[in-house]
């Protein structure tokens, strides 16, 4: 079959084959976008298929890879992501559908009643990345990759190892060493990383040297490297946004908010979005605003001067998931900031523990670089950006139980800070249980 995909060089034009192995421009080492030959259908006819294929996957049931493809909530959108892609190449488990929820005491938190909570913590294993993953692991095995590799903060080494067990692929991982006894990476991450069988390396540097020594061994040492400046990461997360615009019927809402940390999720969304309004899926494009942690906030500075210079800063945030100092995905985050009336903002780790603790006692929870969004939406409803009638998508890129370490040390007893729930130790007695009923039926007004 002839290629129904090119890379493409963001910087200098150069372009690559279909299944070429390398993640960058082998000539000026710029980013690689991909080009697909345009779907035989557009506007009404493309959203049909779409919502078919989501008829087809609720009513089908998962018996092997086929039916898992046919399934996801990733390659329901193939044209727009790898067209080339056969039922038999794709590593799927299947990964997508995650629920769009509305939690009125969030939206009340954050002051903005139609907020919706795109929950992409229920993904396979537990983070967004596993669109990316899938999409990546199937190119792998395309390519004939003899091992893949990335640097990690956590989620995006989970869903290496798991998507590279599924592909019958080696998985390495680079993540940060435990520093001065404190772990890098969350506890959860580290330990499905470990679980799903991908040779962990801890390094003894951040992220940012993870990333730096990962894509020097990925040229010299040949093994296919699936970080988010790989392309096809990002086709694959494209379809978070494809998934909302269908949750709601086609119909736009009036922002996508995102945490942010390397900004492939960004660029991601924004990609997702040109094809929604470039084929007719969408008449009107949301805007998009990027959240970063006020401790690793590099996009955040940029984007007050209007992305005049590239921005590094030495991270440091509780929330790991988007520590990140040097942000690989700058130049087309930067451009998707710009195309979609974006703004970009940071918060506190104050405040992306309070959106937590909002967000997990309504009983969906998420991990702490998720709230980001949530926090700040808050501060742009707060600042009159986001306007109280808006129709907002949130996205929690993460699920609660990542990071077990952070939620324990917030829930203490000797912690002053908004719904703090610490545990109760009592005696084996049934006047105890009895006073802490009481107590707990009352505090709730029964
Ligand atoms: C839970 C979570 N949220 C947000 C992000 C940020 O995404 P990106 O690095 O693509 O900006 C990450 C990245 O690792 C993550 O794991």
């Amino acid at each position: 079959m002839p290629d129904l995909t090119l890379q493409r060089c963001a910087s200098c034009g150069a372009e690559l084959p279909e299944r070429d192995a390398r993640t960058s421009c082998p000539a000026c080492g710029g980013l690689l976008a991909l080009e697909h030959a345009p779907p035989a259908e557009r506007g009404a006819a493309l959203r049909d298929r779409f919502d078919a294929r989501l008829r087809d996957a609720a009513a089908g049931h998962v018996a092997d890879a086929a039916g898992a493809a046919r399934a996801s909530g990733v390659w329901r959108f193939r044209e727009l992501i790898m067209p080339g892609a056969t039922d038999a190449d794709i590593v799927s488990q299947p990964e997508g559908n995650t629920p769009l929820f509305h939690r009125p005491s969030v939206a009340a938190w954050a002051g903005v009643d139609g907020l919706l909570l795109k929950h992409d913590g229920f993904n396979p294993t537990g983070s967004f990345k596993d669109r990316g993953m899938t999409v990546a692991l199937t190119q792998a095995r395309r390519a004939g990759a003899r091992a893949v590799a990335c640097a990690s903060t956590g989620n995006t080494s989970a869903a290496l190892a798991a998507y590279a067990a599924l592909a019958g692929v080696p998985g390495l991982v680079l993540v940060p060493a435990p520093k001065g006894g404190a772990q890098q990476v969350a506890l959860g991450k580290l330990a499905q990383t470990l679980a799903y069988g991908a040779r962990t390396l801890l390094v003894r540097g951040d992220f940012d040297d993870c990333l730096r020594l990962v894509r020097e061994g990925a040229e010299r040492l040949g093994v296919y490297l699936v970080n988010s400046i790989n392309p096809y990461r990002i086709e694959g997360q494209k379809s978070v946004a494809l998934e909302i615009l269908q949750q709601l019927a086609w119909n736009a809402p009036d922002w996508i908010v995102l945490p942010a940390g390397n900004l492939g999720n960004t660029s991601a969304v924004g990609a997702a979005l040109r094809d929604a309004v470039r084929l007719g899926l969408i008449d009107r494009a949301p805007r998009i605003a990027s959240i970063q942690a006020a401790g690793a906030n590099p996009f955040a500075s940029g984007y007050r001067e209007n992305f005049a210079t590239q921005h590094r800063v030495k991270a440091e945030t509780v929330a790991t998931a988007i520590k990140i100092g040097d942000p690989a995905s700058w130049d087309r985050a930067a451009a998707v900031i710009r195309e979609f009336d974006g703004v970009v903002t940071d918060v506190s780790d104050a405040e992306i523990l309070e959106a937590k603790a909002a967000i997990d006692a309504a009983g969906i929870g998420c991990e702490p670089a998720s709230a980001a969004s949530v926090a700040g939406v808050r501060r742009l409803a707060r600042e009159g950006v986001i306007r109280a009638g808006d129709r907002v998508a949130a996205i929690l890129t993460g699920h609660v139980l990542k990071d077990p370490g952070v939620l324990l040390d917030y829930h203490r007893a000797d912690h002053d800070a908004p719904l703090v729930n610490a545990p109760v130790e009592v005696d084996a007695t049934l006047d105890a249980l009895a006073r802490v009923v009481d107590a707990t039926a009352a505090a709730a007004g029964r």
